[in-house]
């Protein structure tokens, strides 16, 4: 399968979010038709939202969809699986022929998020080199980082931590045939004392 254009690869996001409130449907749909999605190709079912293009759309999109709804201050969680390589998938010209310019860089808001990340070099050789590399990057971003079981603790600001994660999975992609990242993040929950917004 086709799965490059020009010299970009595609990437993608499958993620959900979980607004922890009665109406949550509302959150979740709301957020999805407000941020601007024109540079990426994506497709909502009953489990995820996918959102496939250019790395710098698929963070863009998500970082905001997850601003959108915590910024109205409920608690909500969100999951995300991010791909680029995989032999499945294949290229969506339309969504690589954009330019780079952000759609929802206006979302100039500071939210303090905790998050956990997992990266997965697929395909090269020594792996764990590769991951130890990139969490000691993480540290120079920011971000305050500690290590936690099968993954590496981010909390900080949701800029901070979404340019981190997605500079650590654009660095790693460039080594490696395939690469997976998953994040787990948590917004506005009551465990949390710090909050970047009072
Ligand atoms: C980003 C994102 N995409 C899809 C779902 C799945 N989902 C759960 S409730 C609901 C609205 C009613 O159809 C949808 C689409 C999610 N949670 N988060």
């Amino acid at each position: 399968m086709n799965q490059s254009c020009g010299n970009q690869r595609i990437a993608g996001c499958s993620f959900s979010v979980h607004p922890m409130a009665d109406d949550f449907v509302k959150y979740i749909k709301d957020s999805l038709s407000e941020v601007d999605t024109t540079k990426v190709w994506m497709q909502t079912d009953d489990v995820t939202t996918t959102v496939r293009g250019k790395i710098e759309h698929v963070f863009d999109v998500t970082k905001a969809i997850l601003l959108h709804i915590a910024k109205t201050d409920v608690h909500v969680a969100f999951q995300g699986t991010f791909s680029i390589g995989c032999p499945g998938d294949f290229s969506g010209d339309a969504y690589m022929n954009v330019s780079s310019n952000l759609m929802n860089e206006g979302l100039d808001i500071r939210q303090y998020i905790a998050s956990k990340f997992s990266l997965y070099p697929l395909g090269g050789g020594e792996y764990m080199n590769t991951i130890y590399k990139q969490i000691d990057a993480m540290k120079e971003k920011g971000v305050h980082v500690a290590p936690a079981h099968y993954s590496t603790r981010l909390e900080g600001d949701t800029h901070d931590i979404f340019k981190g994660l997605e500079e650590v999975f654009r660095e790693t992609q460039a080594q490696v045939p395939h690469t997976v990242m998953t994040v787990t993040v948590s917004a506005n929950s009551p465990s949390h004392k710090e909050d970047l917004n009072e």
